[in-house]
């Protein structure tokens, strides 16, 4: 395994505008038609960007190999090779066809003449050495997975153990949706052009990117200005320090319903996350057999023997705030206390068995409401196989936030948070060391803690979400991503909800 796993993710992205395809050609046809920018000159800029980056990262590099593919990607990887020529780097460009049309067949001339002979890809077992290839196949315009000689390009430049940069979009990944239909390029760095394509941040694309720089080309921010993007990154946030004179009440009560016989994990990993994440008093509704343990690992939660919705009515009535779902179960027992939460009116947070019985049992949330499905939940609760879903993350999550009524956070890779309106933000933070048991509870009682401390909905969903991709990628620093443990995310994510790590 030569190159693991890599954060898509550099710093100064705060906040970054994501657009889609669509809206990313209407602004390469704004900066061609309305500033008078030739095709061929944003090309230009566009492999020199690329091949700037190149040599940043490696300075050492002396032979490239440029992939060439046959529409304006392509294109761009001709002019970088012609641009990479001419400072004297040893180039080598291999194409999948010489049938290039417009300004990538100008490119492919300009590459020519500067002395590079582009040779047409035929697959001999190997691909000529080189210090960086760079991947110039497919960009913005990939219609389907690549195929053939293509694919088998791909596989090539994956198994040559050269580092690889991308050029706008790794090969084979939808720069719109994140979906990754087939064979695609695994690059080290990936250098988009004008504007940050959403699909490269969620679902398969993260793992595909590497390190996602964007250059936006030189044009001017006026090109930008009315032209609002499809989403936006997480910002990095904390809460404010807390008053002098706060008392436990003025950090809210949530209560965390859950932990049918059998599953006690579930909802004490979700009570403990709801205390660290700083709410004032957390309450557990759970089975009978539960509370010894969860008196002795855990005394700061105050646990209660709930065996049906009368005994719960009396914690509903003092709590501010609901986590509802982890270990319920869709039981008799889960069933009758879901119910009585929802009738309760108050705000809550639903996951795992909570969106399971929404599933069975649909209807609008009146309350403030965040559902924190994975995709399989996520499919349940629109009807839609995990594939759909996958295929465009990015609809799912609007849809599920339009169809009932609550901010919705689609778990994964870059994971999602959409709200009703079509707000939606990517989380660029976290890793796979988090694909591991209780990682959702944690997630759940997170978000519980900042709602019941003051945070709307949408504002709870997001930095929660932020918080707690970020204490994974803290936890799993100097130690690595297997073997880690839910419960390991606590201590970081204390810190960096005071502000205090990095
Ligand atoms: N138009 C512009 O203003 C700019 C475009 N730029 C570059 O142009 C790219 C977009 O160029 P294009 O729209 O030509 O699209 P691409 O170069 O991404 O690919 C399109 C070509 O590949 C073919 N194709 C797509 N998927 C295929 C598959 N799976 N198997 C076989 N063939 C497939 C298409 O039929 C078409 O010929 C951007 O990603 C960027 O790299 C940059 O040069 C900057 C400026
Ligand atoms: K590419």
């Amino acid at each position: 395994m030569r190159r693991p796993y890599n954060r898509p993710m550099t710093a100064n992205t705060q906040g970054l505008a994501l657009h889609t395809v669509e809206q990313a050609r209407a602004l390469d046809r704004r900066a061609i038609d309305g500033l008078g920018i030739a095709g061929f000159e944003l090309m230009r800029r566009a492999a020199a960007a690329a091949l700037a980056a190149l040599r940043r990262r490696w300075p050492q590099a002396q032979r490239l190999l440029v992939c060439c593919g046959p529409g304006n990607n392509g294109g761009d990887g001709y002019l970088l090779a012609a641009l990479a020529r001419e400072d004297g780097l040893r180039v080598e460009v291999v194409e999948l066809s010489a049938a290039a049309r417009g300004d990538a067949a100008l490119a492919r001339e300009a590459c020519v003449r500067a002395g590079v002979a582009p040779r047409q890809w035929e697959d001999d077992g190997t691909l000529p050495h080189a210090d960086v290839v760079v991947d110039a196949l497919y960009g913005t315009g990939l219609r389907r997975a690549p195929e053939g000689a293509a694919a088998a390009l791909v596989a090539r430049i994956n198994a040559a153990g050269a580092p690889v940069l991308a050029v706008d979009v790794p090969s084979g990944v939808d720069a719109d949706t994140g979906r990754v239909p087939g064979a695609a390029v695994r690059a080290d760095v990936t250098v988009t052009f004008i504007v940050a394509k959403r699909g490269l941040y969620t679902g398969g694309a993260p793992a595909h990117t590497g390190v996602v720089e964007l250059d936006a080309l030189g044009l001017p921010a006026a090109l930008f200005r009315d032209a609002p993007p499809d989403a936006r990154l997480l910002a990095a946030q904390a809460l404010p320090p807390r008053a002098r004179d706060a008392h436990k009440g003025d950090n809210g009560h949530v209560l965390a319903i859950g932990g049918d016989r059998g599953t006690a994990g579930a909802i004490r990993l979700c009570g403990e996350a709801a205390l660290r994440a700083g709410a004032g008093l957390v309450s557990v509704a759970t089975q009978a057999e539960h509370i010894a343990a969860l008196n002795a690992a855990r005394p700061e939660l105050m646990a209660h023997a709930v065996n049906g919705p009368q005994a719960l009515q009396p914690l509903l009535a003092r709590a501010g705030v609901l986590a509802l779902g982890p270990g319920l179960g869709q039981g008799a027992w889960g069933h009758a206390l879901w119910l009585a939460a929802l009738d309760s009116g108050k705000p809550l947070v639903l996951d795992a068995d909570g969106l399971n019985l929404l599933a069975r049992d649909p209807r609008r949330f009146a309350q403030p409401a965040v559902l924190t499905p994975h995709p399989g939940e996520a499919a349940r609760l629109l009807g839609a196989t995990v594939a759909q879903v996958q295929a465009d993350r990015f609809a799912a999550a609007r849809a599920l936030a339009a169809r009932y009524g609550a901010v919705a956070v689609l778990k994964g890779a870059g994971s999602l948070v959409a709200e009703p309106d079509g707000r939606l933000d990517v989380c660029p933070w976290g890793n796979p060391g988090m694909a591991s048991g209780g990682m959702g509870d944690l997630l759940t009682g997170i978000v519980a803690a900042l709602l019941a401390q003051g945070c709307s909905a949408p504002e709870a969903a997001r930095l929660g979400v932020g918080l707690h991709a970020r204490a994974g990628d803290l936890a799993v620093r100097g130690e690595g991503e297997r073997g880690l443990l839910a419960s390991d995310l606590l201590a970081p994510l204390r810190r960096l909800l005071n502000g205090i790590a990095a």
